[in-house]
């Protein structure tokens, strides 16, 4: 898998708040970047950089290979059935093996509910198996653990390390704790402005 994502010297501000400034990173492919950091630091923002959805302040992303994104957005339909909505993308993504995701995100017995109707928890493994089916290199993943219980924890954690096994980038955002093997954790109050 052919990845590759870096940050040089990228600052950021929102309002007339200057963020964090100074941060780099150079993610190889098969590596894991854990950014953490309080409430309100920066972290949404940064992986809204990195999604390249905000212009940075100063500084530059460099980035190779497609990026998938996870926030608390879900970019499935609300009012069709989770097997639909998630069809829909399959189509697009030529994504052949949809049933995969959903048996590793414990999915399959909900694909007849609406989405509209689906937890805080099984929206947030309906995106993650959304992100799966479209098979791109680098994952960015936003608060990835909230709502979760501690099977969907453990769930999400072995996903994004074989993700990284198989030579993918994954960063992940997130004030909690989060068990990914060999990760780099950036604190972003190191950056603060
Ligand atoms: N459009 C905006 N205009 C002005 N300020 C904003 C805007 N969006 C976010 N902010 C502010 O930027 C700061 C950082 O927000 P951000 O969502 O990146 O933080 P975070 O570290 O992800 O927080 P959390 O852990 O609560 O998700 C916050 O103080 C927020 O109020």
């Amino acid at each position: 898998m052919q990845a590759r994502l870096a940050a040089t010297d990228l600052a950021c501000r929102r309002g007339e708040r200057l963020l964090f400034r100074g941060l780099s990173f150079d993610c190889q492919p098969g590596s894991a970047l854990h950014i953490a950091g309080a409430n309100g630091i920066g972290k949404s923002s940064l992986i809204r950089i990195l999604a390249g959805l905000l212009r940075p302040f100063a500084g530059e992303v460099e980035s190779e290979g497609a990026m998938g994104l996870v926030d608390d957005r879900l970019a499935l339909d609300a009012n069709l059935p989770l097997g639909k909505a998630l069809g829909f993308y399959e189509k697009l993504d030529g994504c052949c093996d949809p049933g995969r995701s959903a048996h590793l995100l414990q999915l399959e017995a909900l694909m007849d509910v609406p989405v509209r109707y689906l937890s805080t928890g099984q929206k947030k493994r309906a995106a993650l198996a959304r992100l799966l089916n479209r098979g791109c290199p680098i994952w960015l993943l936003d608060e990835p653990l909230n709502g979760l219980d501690a099977q969907a924890t453990a769930s999400v954690e072995a996903l994004v390390a074989q993700h990284c096994a198989g030579g993918g980038i994954a960063v992940v955002a997130s004030h909690q704790e989060i068990a990914l093997p060999g990760a780099r954790t950036i604190d972003l109050a190191e950056y603060a402005a």
